[in-house]
């Protein structure tokens, strides 16, 4: 089959099982639409409960579920939400607003403190973060407390009184559940963009999403913006459902309530937290005796799930990924359809480093660095362990900052530490260990690679806008031919954990062609591989080279790099022991002696 046959075949599949994937949902919403007509008032309530949850916990599933910050104390922004709406509408601190005016209202108060709320997951680690969520929990009831002439105290204030026809308790379950799937709509359209694919980056392989160019403060912002939104939106309705709200009605409980739903359904997924959600809100319900041990229940749900199932309902529902995968595959790259993909960012300048030096403590590991990458040439760079080779990339990469030298991009100059700029610069690079994001599929690991060449915007991407959704298919359909010229399109749906290793090595390179990079750094990437697939690989980089891309490649396998270089630099101690071409190193007396061996 041809590249772009598979490719077509592919995305065809993909629209099949995203139809498939609604079904749930249309499901649920059917039921929801049901109830009043088949159920009491009280099951309507419970119904209309879920579906408030639901706008709350389908943004705090972005925040948990996908960009992994340990968000525990959301019921801070539910508060906001209801006091904001209650207030406003009943005119205690305003003349009175309409009701779903001041929900409105609320929604923008949520989306501010929703960064104020998230703003110290960019500085604390995930237990400070979660602690620091809470404390704005208890600021919140504090201040609703407190400040008695306008929120009313410990005796509270009435919820707004929606007007017709929400003012029926049948009106506010359908008003509810159009929020609801408005929410799941938006939410499920963040996941499935190139920003949900780039959380999940952030939060499973941070330093691989830097090398992509991902900014991981400004996508925390945008998905904070969204959940506080959405959960001061979801205080405003169940402030209405309530019809009078107190400081007593936002527990921690509750809070914990809508971190666990997200837990048990399952990182990365929309179904798995709308099920956890149902199953966490109706239960104490039809066991009326639980009622008053939720939080006793949450806990053990808690660790059941923590123990028995880490990833949670979705990861049950998860029956592709059950399939066995054939044994014994093997992976055939396509050199030919490599050309096509790089040929793009062919650039004529030179990268070049200058006199860099870089110590760690007292050991120097690189000690006045000189090297050149030339465009559509492959540079080894070899040497013993500890020589240096990886401490290179990585100061070329922006991880490390010399402490004297520089580096150059043609006429530009590289500025230390800066991560995030070499894909704009058209650097991409693999690691010595690959960094994937197991829980996604291999294709949307390589379609990370494509994530800064996205124009739509956040909105865009929220709303599924025409441009956003045309980028979609091009990165697709450009993430798909990445894979075939590795030779990976055979497993693009696959869960990246259930690949092989050498499968993994692929796959990096896959995602570094995906940015169509104009340099590419290579660490490694025959460790683990058999004879055939490093004579595979030779061929692929190869061909990246030969479309115009300057290959540098840090390898130990003295065969590949003589058999495909066009220059090797040889390392020893963080010094240059040699530098030339092939033919001159492999007989480079002292390379011989200190490196390759009689
Ligand atoms: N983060 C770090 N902190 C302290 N020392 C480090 C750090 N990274 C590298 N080093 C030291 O710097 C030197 C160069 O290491 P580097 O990893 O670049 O070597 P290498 O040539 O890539 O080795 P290998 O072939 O084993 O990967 C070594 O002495 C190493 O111990």
């Amino acid at each position: 089959m041809s590249a772009t046959t598979s490719e077509a075949t592919g995305i065809e599949a993909a629209g099949g099982r995203r139809f498939a994937a609604l079904l749930p949902f249309l499901a649920l919403l059917a039921i929801g639409l049901v109830i009043p007509f088949v159920g009491n008032e009280y099951w309507v309530l419970i119904a209309t409960r879920i579906a408030i949850y639901w706008v709350l916990i389908s943004g705090l599933n972005l925040v948990v579920g996908y960009a992994g910050q340990l968000a525990i104390g959301y019921v801070a922004l539910f508060t906001l939400g209801a006091y904001t709406t209650s207030v406003l509408a009943a005119g205690n601190a305003t003349p009175p607003v309409p009701a779903f005016a001041a929900l409105g209202i609320a929604g923008l108060a949520g989306a501010v403190f929703g960064v104020v709320v998230g703003l110290p997951a960019l500085r604390l680690r995930t237990f400070y973060f979660a602690i620091s969520t809470l404390g704005f929990a208890t600021i919140v009831t504090q201040i609703a407390l407190a400040w008695q002439d306008v929120t009313g105290g410990g005796i509270g204030l009435p919820g707004p009184t929606l007007p017709e026809p929400f003012d029926t308790v049948t009106g506010l379950l359908y008003l509810c559940l159009a929020f609801a799937a408005f929410s799941t709509w938006i939410t499920a359209n963040i996941a499935r963009s190139r920003f949900g694919r780039a959380l999940v980056a952030v939060r499973d392989a941070d330093v691989a999403a830097e090398a992509t160019g991902i900014s991981k403060p400004r996508l925390l912002v945008l998905v904070f913006i969204l959940a506080g939104a959405l959960a001061a939106v979801a205080g405003g309705l169940f402030a209405s459902l309530q019809t009078y709200i107190t400081p007593d009605a936002f527990t921690f409980e509750l809070s914990l309530l809508f971190f666990i739903a997200v837990l048990i359904g399952g990182r990365g997924s929309i179904l798995g937290p709308l099920l956890g959600t149902i199953i966490l809100t109706v239960l104490p319900e039809i066991a009326a005796p639980l009622a008053a041990w939720s939080t006793f229940l949450y806990a053990a749900l808690l660790l059941v799930i923590v123990l028995a199932m880490p990833g949670g309902i979705a990861a049950l529902l998860d029956f592709r990924n059950r399939k066995p995968l054939p044994p014994g595959r093997a992976i055939a790259p396509r050199p030919d359809a490599v050309r096509t993909l790089v040929a793009h960012r062919a650039t004529p300048d030179i990268l070049s480093l200058r006199g860099i030096v870089l110590s760690f403590g007292g050991v120097r590991a690189i000690d006045g660095l000189d090297l050149e990458v030339r465009p559509g040439q492959i540079h080894g760079l070899i040497g013993p362990n500890g020589s240096g080779k990886t401490t290179t990339l990585n100061v070329i990469s922006g991880y490390y900052r010399p402490e004297t030298g520089s580096m150059m991009l043609g006429g530009h100059t590289l500025a230390a530490g800066r991560t995030t700029d070499r894909a704009a610069h058209g650097i991409a690079r693999t690691f010595q260990t690959p960094r994937l994001i197991g829980e996604a599929s291999v294709l949307e690991n390589v379609m990370i690679g494509g994530t800064i060449e996205g124009r739509a915007t956040f909105l865009e991407a929220l709303l599924s806008l025409p441009r956003h959704r045309r980028e979609e298919r091009v990165m697709e359909q450009r993430a798909r031919l990445a894979l075939a010229a590795v030779g990976l399109d055979g497993v693009t749906e696959v869960r990246a954990d259930r690949l092989q290793h050498s499968e993994l090595r692929f796959m990096e390179i896959a995602r570094a062609l995906m940015q169509r990079p104009a340099f590419l750094l290579l660490d490694e990437p025959a460790a683990g591989l058999s004879a055939e697939e490093i004579r595979r690989l030779a061929a692929l980089i190869r061909a990246v080279s030969a479309g115009g891309t300057g290959v540098l490649l840090v390898e130990h396998h003295a065969d590949l790099i003589f058999d495909i270089c066009d220059h090797v630099t040889v390392l020893n101690l963080g010094r240059i022991l040699a530098a030339g071409t092939p033919g001159e190193i492999r007989v480079h007396k002292e390379v011989v002696s200190a490196y390759l061996g009689a």
